[in-house]
């Protein structure tokens, strides 16, 4: 018998991307709900348990009930792409390139938390960096992006391509999250393995999918006299043999005169840079990602296929 997947969720933004990528896969079995049904709790509540994969693409609140929907059914494995989740213990980081360890702990693991797409980028630049002693652990991190605006789901996606909604935003470039307080810093902070939360402003640009994060760093304030070289090293070392994580090398990042922030829209991949110039005081960490591949969706099916070879 094939496996069931049920998304709950699947006609928002996250969910619609992981039904396109599941689109002709004969090995699965989607189970699906009419979009008129989407918040039918009783319907939701029998795909759940009739599921042996749950997707969940809802609002925080939403994919906590549904956990609880499937509590006494040990069968369900859930993949959680809220951000409910993803700093408890109990839950595997879908992080797969996070560390040596991660895919087989997510191949493993009843319950998933799906990474958020900032920290995709901010984790895979710093973690390493951490894992090879080079970041020392109270080093204070800023972390500086910008995303697609199909980060912020359909409410987001209205606001910026209906000129008639009555909270349009017209700006091609935004900052927000200007209390420095967003959801995702936790999450960076806790697999970013930093004793500090790191300081982080987000913005969204006028184009849909695409998202660069930036992660500055002092060269002085590193440990092991850490240099341009050293750090692209620990960073092509860790993802070496990795088809969807790739360190871009030194003399093409040289090379650049810009860095496209939609450069991987509609791919599922991700691209680090380090930017600097040798023997200077400052090393740029760079990675360019899709928010809706491997920032949400993408990494979703990704877990979703190491489970099923688990
Ligand atoms: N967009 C992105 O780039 C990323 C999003 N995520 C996360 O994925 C999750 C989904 O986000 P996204 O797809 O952007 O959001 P959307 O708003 O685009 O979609 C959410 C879907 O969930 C439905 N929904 C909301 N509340 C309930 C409920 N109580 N019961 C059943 N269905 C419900 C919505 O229906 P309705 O239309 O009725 O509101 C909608 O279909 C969120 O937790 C988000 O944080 C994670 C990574 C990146
Ligand atoms: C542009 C935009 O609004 N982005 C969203 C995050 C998108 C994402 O990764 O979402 P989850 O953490 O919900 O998974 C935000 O800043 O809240």
């Amino acid at each position: 018998m094939k496996p069931k997947i049920f998304i709950d969720g699947e006609h928002g933004t996250t969910g619609l991307q992981i039904r396109t990528r599941m689109a002709g896969r004969a090995d699965v079995e989607l189970l699906s709900i009419p979009e008129a049904e989407r918040r039918n709790n009783r319907m939701r509540e029998d795909l759940l348990n009739a599921a042996d994969i749950a997707i969940l693409c809802l609002p925080d609140d939403a994919a906590k009930e549904a956990v609880a929907m499937v509590a006494s059914n040990n069968s369900v494995r859930i993949i959680d792409t809220s951000t409910a989740h993803r700093v408890d213990p109990a839950w595997a980081y879908g992080f797969a390139e996070m560390d040596t360890e991660q895919a087989r702990k997510i191949a493993g693991a009843r319950h998933v938390a799906n990474p958020g797409c900032y920290p995709t980028g901010a984790i895979g630049l710093i973690r390493p960096l951490r894992a090879a002693g080079l970041l020392p652990e109270d080093y204070p991190v800023t972390v500086n992006a910008v995303s697609g605006y199909t980060g912020g789901g359909k409410q987001l996606i209205a606001q910026m391509e209906d000129a008639g909604h009555p909270e349009h935003i017209d700006a091609p470039h935004f900052l927000y999250g200007l209390p420095l307080k967003h959801k995702h810093v936790p999450e960076m902070q806790v697999h970013g393995l930093l004793a500090r939360a790191p300081l982080f402003s987000p913005s969204v640009g006028k184009f849909a999918q695409g998202m660069i994060v930036q992660v500055p760093l002092y060269l002085a304030d590193l440990n092991d006299n850490a240099s341009l070289g050293s750090i692209h090293a620990a960073l092509a070392d860790h993802y070496a043999g990795q088809d969807i994580v790739e360190v871009v090398n030194l003399k093409e990042s040289a090379a650049l005169p810009r860095v496209n922030a939609v450069e991987l829209a509609d791919t599922d991949r991700m691209k680090l840079f380090v930017f600097g110039t040798a023997g200077a005081p400052h090393v740029n960490l760079v990675a360019l990602l899709d928010n809706l591949g491997k920032g949400a969706s993408g990494a979703a099916v990704q877990n979703m296929d190491l489970m099923l070879r688990g």
